[in-house]
Order: C-alpha cells, then structure tokens, then sequence
C-alpha cells in the first residue's frame, strides 16, 4: 500500500513530454507498478472475505455440532442427522431448498431445527440448562393463496427441451406452536411515558392471565421493579454473554414502539431471532402491524393460535481495515435489518466508493455515498434516495447511490446470494464512514472495505393478516402512496 501510494505521489512530479520517449515509458511503468499494487490489495480483501465467510460456515457447524448433542440427549428420534446438518448449514432464506423429508417430516420445518442453533459465543453450560424451556413450532407454506401446510419447491421443469416454472415457490409462512410458548421478552423504546405504562400493564396481564415468564431489558426491568415491587418475577440479562443466549430462552419478542424499536429488538440477536410481535402506539410503522389497543386479542392469538410470518432477511457486515495488514478480520458480523450506508460524513469531499459484486466489478461511487439494503429496509432510507420499494419477502439486496454525482447512476437490486464488497480505493481524497440501521458509525479509510452478504439469520416478523396485505397498508397509510384525486367523470369525450 505504500508502495503504491509512493508511487502515486511520484507520478504528478514526473515531467512527462511526449517527445521524451524514456520518461513516457518510466511513467508507463510506474502506472503498470500502481495497477499491479491496487490489484494485491484488492486480492487481500477478497482474501480476508472469504476467510471470514469460512470462519461464519464452521462457527455454523461447531453450532450443529452442539445441536446434535442436544438432539441425540432430548432423543428426537425421527431427525436424520445427515439432513439436519445439511439444513442447519443452509439456515438461509433460501427456504425453497430445504428438504421435506429433514427433522419433523413433510413439509414443515421444525424450530428445533432453528431457534435452539447455538449462537456463536454462546455459554454451552447455560444452553444446556435452559433448552427444555423452550416452546416448539413448526413452519409451514401456503400455496395458491390457501393455508394448506405445503411447502413447495421452485420447480424448474425441462422435460422434452422446453423451460417452465409451473410451481412457483414459498408463499405465506404460518408458525404454529407445537407445545405454549412460556417466554416472552418485551424491548421498548425509552423515554416514552405512554410506552412505559403499557409495558407494564401487558406484563402484568400476561402473567396473570397466561403465567409467562417475562424478560425485560436491563434499563426497562429497573424502572419496573422500581415502580412496583410487584414486578420482582422479571428477568433480564447483566452482560453481552448472557445476552448471546436469549434467543435460546425466549419463545416470542413484543415490541412497543416504532420501527426504530424494531431495529433495536433485531440488534440484540446476532444469531436466531425468534418470532417478533411489533405494537405501535400512535402510528403505524412498516414493520409495526399491531394496534396497541387490540392487544389483548392479539396476544391471545399469536400465543394460542398459527399466524402468518414474514421472514425478514438481514445483512451480516464486515469491514476489513487495510491498517490490520495481514491479519484476517476476526471480529463477529454486524447484522442489519434495514441497511448498511457508506457516507461522506463530516467530509466535504465526494465520497468515492469502487463496488463488487461477488469478483465482478460493480462501479466506482462518486457522490454522497451508497446505502447497500435489505428488501425490508427498502421503504426507509433507500426510499429517501430514489431506490424502489420491494416486497419484504423478496429474495433481494438494493443498491442505492445517495446523490451520486452523475446523470445515469439508477438504483439496482441484485439477487439475495450474492457477496458485495465496497471499498474506498488507495488513491480516494477522502475517508468514508459506514453505519449499520442508522447506528454504530465505522470510519473506513483508503484501502479499507466493507463485505456484505445476507446472513442466515433472518428476523420473523408476524402478521397482523399477512406478508403482503401488511406491506401494502404500511406503505398506503405510512406513505400515502400513489394517493390522487379522482377525476371527475364529466370531461372531453375519449
Ligand atoms: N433520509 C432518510 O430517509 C433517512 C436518513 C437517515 C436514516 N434513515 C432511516 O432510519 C433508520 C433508523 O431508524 P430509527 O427509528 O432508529 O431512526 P429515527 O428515529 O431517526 O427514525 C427514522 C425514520 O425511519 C423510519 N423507518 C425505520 N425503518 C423503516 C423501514 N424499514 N421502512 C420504513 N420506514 C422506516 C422510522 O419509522 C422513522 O420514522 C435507518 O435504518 C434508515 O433507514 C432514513
Ligand atoms: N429498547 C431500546 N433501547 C434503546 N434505544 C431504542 C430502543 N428502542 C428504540 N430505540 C431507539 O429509539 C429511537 C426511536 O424509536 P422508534 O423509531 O421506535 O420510535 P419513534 O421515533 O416514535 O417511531 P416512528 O418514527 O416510527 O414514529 C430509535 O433511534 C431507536 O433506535
């Protein structure tokens, strides 16, 4: 990286004449010398990619590894070990490509299967000592608009030479319990009085009328026991290790809230995500579908009865610092429910981005910065930069220049398997600044890059009727969409 740096700020100094034919040809070399240096250090960077994607796979075994214990002692007698491992490797949205046959049979996925995947970090002594807490459920697949329990295959048929899709693959995803869901965790937004005491009156009726065990956070379970000794049955967490195993004990998570509560709920998983039920108060949010004043009906339901779920995916983030030289990224991936934005900052210069698209190149970036986003995250900030809306459920990753400084930059999406790499190139004036949902700001320098993928941890959000019906009120009411006076019949005739 010196190197080249050395070699660019030599190369301005260099007085090339045209009819100095030696110096055109030492600049010539120097420029080749320059290339061949961008090309290592982008070699390093796909490099350390594809060590961290392979550091994730065998964290993902180690985590089936464990499973399997537990499977093999809690005696689940009909679980092929040789599908659960191939589906536990491939616990991905790629949900059309799970076998029927794996785990509970037919043509559900079993929760064994996802929920109780140890989480990397994950204190194995404490896992043992809570899994058979843990409430089961199964998914199953709608098809043709009906609830039938089927899940179906894309189905690509090229019999007798000719193509066709006759089926097409995973519609509406209903859970079902399979024994009562006993724990539920509550995550609210702070520094809201209406919020507060409707937590308080829903963990208060949940206990009295269903015995849930509740979970709190740590700020929220303080304000409560403070209020009211009352609230002494609440559980929370004290540290980040205890944290890596709430998935392993909560059954449902209630937000109360707005989106941004949402967001939150999803950052403090870094694996599994159980189900997530979202109240707003006042509004409602994109992925915020329940009434706060329904919520008795509501809670009722989801805790007693199958409903629809909409499989949010995320993207797990990396940024690869060329200051760490040689050392391969060993730090755990930043999972995003909306986007991953790459800004200017505080810079007054263009930021200036290179982009690939798994080893193709993608374009260089000139302009404020690019938000790199989830089909979820598509009606906030990509939205606000002129990228298209998509249906949640939607297998994709949106590619959204913020005011580039060209005429023909269009917003992209591009299919949900494929790995992005942006990175701020050697010779860039400028730093850049990455932040994961609108938080945790990253500055990235010349050389530095950030790799991104969707991650196989997606975040099940329920539905107040489902996927589609939810998406289409939440950008009508949220967003008046396409709302326009009618006009009036009379008129010049046709
Ligand atoms: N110009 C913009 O539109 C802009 C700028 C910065 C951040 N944001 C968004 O804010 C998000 C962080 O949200 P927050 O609540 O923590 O911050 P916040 O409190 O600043 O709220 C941002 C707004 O974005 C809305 N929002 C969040 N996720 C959404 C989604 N998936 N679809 C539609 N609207 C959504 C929220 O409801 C809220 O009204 C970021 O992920 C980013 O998408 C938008
Ligand atoms: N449990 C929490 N702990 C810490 N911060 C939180 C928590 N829940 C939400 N926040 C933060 O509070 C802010 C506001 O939250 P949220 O978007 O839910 O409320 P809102 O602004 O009223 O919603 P909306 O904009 O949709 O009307 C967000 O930045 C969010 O990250």
């Amino acid at each position: 990286m010196e190197s080249e740096r050395a070699a660019y700020a030599f190369l301005p100094q260099t007085p090339i004449k045209s009819t100095d034919a030696h110096l055109v040809e030492f600049s010539e070399a120097m420029r080749a010398v320059a290339k061949t240096l961008r090309q290592v250090a982008e070699g390093k960077a796909a490099a350390q990619a594809e060590a961290a994607e392979w550091k994730r796979k065998y964290e993902l075994e180690k985590a089936v590894n464990a499973h399997k214990h537990h499977t093999v002692t809690k005696g689940c007698n009909n679980c092929d070990k040789d599908k659960l491992e191939q589906l536990a490797s491939r616990l991905t949205l790629e949900t059309a490509s799970v076998d029927p046959t794996s785990c509970c049979g037919n043509h559900e996925i079993c929760s064994r299967q996802i929920l109780q995947d140890e989480c990397p970090g994950t204190n194995k002594n404490s896992h043992d000592k809570i899994i058979g807490r843990k409430a089961q459920f199964k998914l199953s697949w709608g098809c043709n608009g009906d609830n039938n329990g089927q899940h179906k295959h894309d189905f690509v048929s090229f019999e007798k030479g000719d193509i066709t899709t006759a089926e097409r693959s995973n519609k509406q995803i209903l859970l079902k319990w399979e024994s009562p869901p006993q724990t539920v965790l509550f995550v609210t937004k702070p520094n809201s009085n209406s919020v507060h005491a409707l937590c308080a009156e829903m963990v208060r009726w949940l206990k009295e009328r269903n015995n849930i065990n509740i979970f709190v956070e740590p700020r929220a379970s303080k304000e409560l026991v403070t209020e009211d000794s009352y609230f002494n049955f609440i559980q929370t967490w004290d540290n980040d290790e205890e944290m890596k195993t709430l998935h392993t004990k909560v059954d449902l998570i209630v937000t109360l809230g707005g989106d941004g509560t949402v967001l939150w709920a999803a950052s403090l998983f870094k694996g599994p995500v159980p189900p997530v039920v979202a109240f707003y108060l006042g509004s409602l949010g994109f992925m915020t579908p329940f009434s706060s004043e329904l919520y008795r009906e509501c809670l009722d339901h989801v805790l007693k009865r199958p409903f629809g779920i909409t499989l949010r995916s995320r993207l797990q983030c990396h940024v690869i610092c060329d200051a760490a030289k040689n050392e391969v990224e060993t730090e755990e991936p930043i999972l995003v429910l909306n986007e991953v934005t790459i800004d200017r900052g505080m810079s007054s210069y263009l930021t200036y981005l290179e982009c690939y698209c798994d080893s193709s190149f993608v374009t260089r970036v000139q302009g404020d910065g690019l938000i790199i986003s989830t089909t979820s995250g598509s009606t906030a900030y990509s939205l606000a930069a002129g990228g298209s809306m998509v249906h949640p459920q939607v297998p994709g990753i949106l590619f959204t220049p913020i005011c580039p400084h060209s005429l023909s930059f269009r917003p992209l999406i591009l299919p949900e398997y494929v790995t992005l790499r942006v990175q701020v190139p050697i010779n860039s004036r400028g730093q850049a600044w990455a932040s994961f949902d609108g938080k945790g700001r990253k500055q990235l320098g010349p050389g530095d890059a950030l790799i991104c993928s969707i991650s196989p941890w997606p975040v099940p959000t329920a539905c107040l009727v489902d996927s589609t019906t939810d998406f289409l009120r939440s950008i009508h009411e949220g967003l008046h969409w396409n709302l326009r006076k009618s006009q009036s019949f009379d008129g010049p005739p046709a």
